[in-house]
């Protein structure tokens, strides 16, 4: 099993040019499946092993796919209906994205409970509601979810809570769907107004994304087009705290700044110092960071659950107790007792983070137990003494595309080691 190395100690300096984003990308890889009349290519798609696992689903149901760089192309003009293999679907929670598409195109789909990270339970009734009060018949049965949407059509879904996933599929669903569709308490991330960009630039009758009332008018077919996949604000989120715990400073380009208010205001809060400067978001750590009062995870525009481990990390640093509420999973602080092995002192209790700052990191073997706690693993360890290794950088490669490679061109000292 490979690792990562890392040798803390070196304040980041430099520039860094944020990738294209994997929330916006997955669920408009599953959107494209919706094209039947030509190819679809995406500009600036990330080379993730998520996206690659959604290429092999894709595949499997009959599309053509092709990278020239960074630019992927995908031929859905020969897709067809075909269950979706347990083994794909396990390791990626972004399978259950297939189930809206397929029902919309084709009028059916057979799929598997997904996997991914161990985060939390993550139910999937709300996508199942959803598209139950589009008219389809779903049975579930040992592990599969199978699906009729011949009768498909639009209808009024209030979502009980703002799900970002029940929401996407949900619209993947309509936009080929007879009649309209009004979807309300939809979740407001910038990833569903990119789905609406994308499907509209494919043919769909769909507004409103961005607000809480989507409206989907259902178009008779969906045509290939050329779209660029927006910039990732959680890597850009990664980087900033990177270079705060490491007292250094960067320069981020192609940030989406107005995505990371939130952030932005934690990170003001710790003491750093952020600055636009043409398209350049500057960030400057602050000799000691300070500790921040409270962090409550929200829906978008809240602070978003995918940047909390990483604020963990930074916190470590911190002059005193910083309080952290992570409310959207219940099982998001499975880091703790791995930053707990390289110093860190938090206390959790239910859904808040208690942590002691500002105390002395020290590197050690740690495991990454998630993506998001992977990365809060590696910007711990830029700040530690000596040499940490962390294990199971499979999950760090879910979202990060050679975030080693990243940080060494930013200064640090970080190796993969193959195993
Ligand atoms: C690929 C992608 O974009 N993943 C993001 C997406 O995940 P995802 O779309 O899975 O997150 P959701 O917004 O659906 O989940 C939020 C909450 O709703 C619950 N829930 C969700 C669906 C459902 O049918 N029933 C239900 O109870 C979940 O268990 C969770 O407690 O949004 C999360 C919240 O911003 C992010 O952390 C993930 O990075
Ligand atoms: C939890 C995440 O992703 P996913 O929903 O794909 O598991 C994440 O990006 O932090």
């Amino acid at each position: 099993m490979a690792m990562i190395r890392i040798r803390g100690g070196r304040p980041l300096h430099g520039e860094y040019t944020v990738p294209g984003s994997k929330n916006g990308a997955l669920p408009i890889l599953a959107a494209s499946i919706l094209c039947s009349q030509g190819p679809v290519t995406l500009l600036g798609c990330p080379h993730l092993s998520d996206v690659e696992n959604m290429l092999a689903l894709l595949r499997h149901l009959g599309c053509q796919t092709r990278w020239e760089g960074d630019a992927l192309t995908i031929d859905a003009q020969n897709a067809r209906v075909s269950q979706m293999p347990e083994e794909l679907a396990k390791v990626m929670r972004s399978s259950i994205f297939m189930l809206g598409p397929l029902l919309g195109r084709f009028g059916s789909a057979v799929a598997t409970y997904p996997g991914g990270c161990d985060i939390g339970l993550r139910p999937i009734d709300l996508h199942l509601k959803g598209l139950r009060t589009l008219g389809a018949r779903i049975t579930e049965q040992a592990g599969y979810i199978f699906s009729d949407g011949a009768a498909l059509k639009g209808g009024m879904i209030h979502l009980d809570y703002p799900s970002v996933g029940a929401t996407e599929n949900l619209m993947m669903a309509a936009a080929l769907t007879p009649g309209t569709t009004r979807l309300t308490n939809a979740a407001r991330e910038p990833e569903i107004v990119q789905l609406q960009d994308f499907l509209r630039a494919m043919g769909a009758d769909i507004s409103g994304a961005g607000t809480e009332t989507i409206t989907i008018n259902g178009v008779e077919r969906l045509s290939g087009c050329s779209f660029p996949i927006a910039a990732d604000r959680i890597v850009a989120g990664t980087f900033l705290v990177a270079a705060a715990i490491t007292g250094g400073e960067i320069a981020l380009r192609g940030a989406p700044v107005e995505q990371l208010a939130a952030v932005e205001a934690k990170l003001r809060e710790a003491g750093c110092t952020l600055e636009k400067d043409g398209a350049l978001w500057r960030l400057r750590a602050p000799a000691k960071l300070g500790a921040i009062e409270s962090i409550e995870t929200q829906p978008y525009p809240g602070f978003p659950t995918d940047m909390q481990a990483l604020f963990l990390a930074l916190c470590t640093r911190g002059q005193g107790a910083s309080v952290i509420t992570e409310n959207i999973f219940e099982n998001r602080f499975r880091v703790v007792p791995q930053l707990a092995r390289m110093g860190a002192r938090i206390r959790v209790s239910d859904r808040t983070a208690i942590v002691h700052g500002p105390g002395r990191l020290t590197g050690a073997g740690v495991t990454a137990p998630d993506l998001r706690g992977g990365a809060a693993l590696v910007v711990a360890a830029l700040a530690a003494e000596g040499e940490t290794r962390i294990g199971r950088v499979d999950l760090i490669d879910r979202g990060y595309e050679h975030i080693e490679q990243d940080l060494s061109a930013l200064g640090a000292d970080a190796v993969r080691i193959e195993g």
